[in-house]
């Protein structure tokens, strides 16, 4: 099954790029910029990603991304999750960004978008890899800071396909975030945000009925409302799961807890990605690999949680049945070895 994963090319609709900054990439920005970080070793950071729920682990996030100064610094971190793709197969990527985790420090917006653009660039000219950047709010700051953001992206429209929101959600509900949301739909952003990750079921309904998103970033927690998995499978409304982040952040106790073949045995349009994956113990496959160990998924489940992640992105739908016939030609030659 592992070598099945690997085969497949894949899409990851949810990848915080400050999530994936590498223990090693943080000691060396560290060193590069002189800044102070409280960590001696790599192990050190190691053993501080141990985290109770949420909470615990934005503390350390933010942390980890004060390394991040110059425009080549966001440069290489893009460039060593591109590299991460090339390992996991992943031929279609729609990264989060979070201005105002910079901006709040003094870095310039186009300091990180610019740094992030020419990784990607470069990732589709040498690798073919292809991109969109969505860019997050961080809801446990005001609607006014969300408002500023935006105006100050609105000079590089062109590189950002969306909007999100992250961050701490309990507390900070979507209706928080309404006119900010209004106005980037008015300009043709497509609308994402995080949902139902720890907080409850009106998050979700708040999310796509105030908010009127396309995505639900995450979205565990609907199975609690009958009613709205109901209008979840009705509507298709694409939910970018995240197994190991729920693990590690104690969203579920242990990988045979999570919900996610419930959720796709009910007909959801769920699909399977890493979030912060520098964080989390691991990148896209082994999210697969570990709900393949813990969870009942046959080859036809990982199928259709690919083909969801693909169906679900914002490339165009030219493009979608390009990279979906790609997957078909895999299945078709395992089909032909008798592997399915
Ligand atoms: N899992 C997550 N939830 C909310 N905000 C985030 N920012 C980075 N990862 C996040
Ligand atoms: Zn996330």
């Amino acid at each position: 099954m592992k070598e099945f994963i690997q085969k497949l090319p894949k899409a990851e609709l949810h990848l915080h790029i400050e999530g994936s900054l590498e223990p090693e990439l943080m000691f060396e920005l560290a060193k590069r910029n002189n800044i102070k970080i409280p960590y001696k070793t790599i192990q050190d950071i190691k053993n501080a990603y141990n985290f109770t729920n949420l909470q615990s682990f934005l503390d350390i996030y933010y942390a980890g991304a004060n390394v991040l100064i110059t425009k080549q610094d966001f440069y290489d971190l893009t460039w060593n999750y591109i590299l991460k793709c090339v390992e996991n197969n992943i031929i279609h990527t729609e990264i989060f960004f979070d201005p105002q985790s910079h901006t709040q420090r003094g870095i310039e917006f186009k300091t990180v978008i610019l740094g992030i653009v020419e990784a990607l660039n470069d990732a589709k000219e040498k690798y073919g890899i292809t991109s969109a950047i969505v860019m997050c709010f961080l809801r446990h700051l005001s609607q006014e800071e969300a408002l500023k953001t935006f105006d100050e992206a609105l000079a590089f429209k062109d590189y950002i396909i969306g909007v999100g929101l992250d961050s701490s959600e309990i507390g900070n509900p979507p209706s928080k975030f309404e006119q900010v949301f209004k106005k980037a739909k008015e300009q043709g952003f497509k609308l994402v945000a995080h949902a139902g990750e720890e907080a409850d079921v009106s998050y979700i309904f708040e999310a796509l009925d105030l908010l009127n998103i396309q995505r639900i970033d995450h979205g565990v927690q609907s199975i609690k409302s009958s009613f709205l998995m109901e209008r979840l499978k009705k509507e298709q409304i694409p939910l970018t799961v995240c197994p190991n982040s729920n693990i590690e952040l104690k969203v579920f106790e242990n990988y045979s807890q999570h919900n996610i073949k419930e959720l796709l045995d009910y007909g959801l349009n769920v699909s399977v990605n890493s979030d912060d994956p520098a964080y989390f113990k691991g990148y896209l496959n082994q999210n697969f690999i570990n709900l393949w160990e813990n969870l009942d998924l046959g080859k036809e489940d990982i199928i259709k949680l690919v083909k969801n992640s693909l169906n679900s992105s914002f490339i165009s739908d030219d493009l979608k049945k390009e990279y979906i016939k790609k997957v078909e030609q895999i299945i078709n030659n395992e089909k032909t070895k008798g592997q399915i």
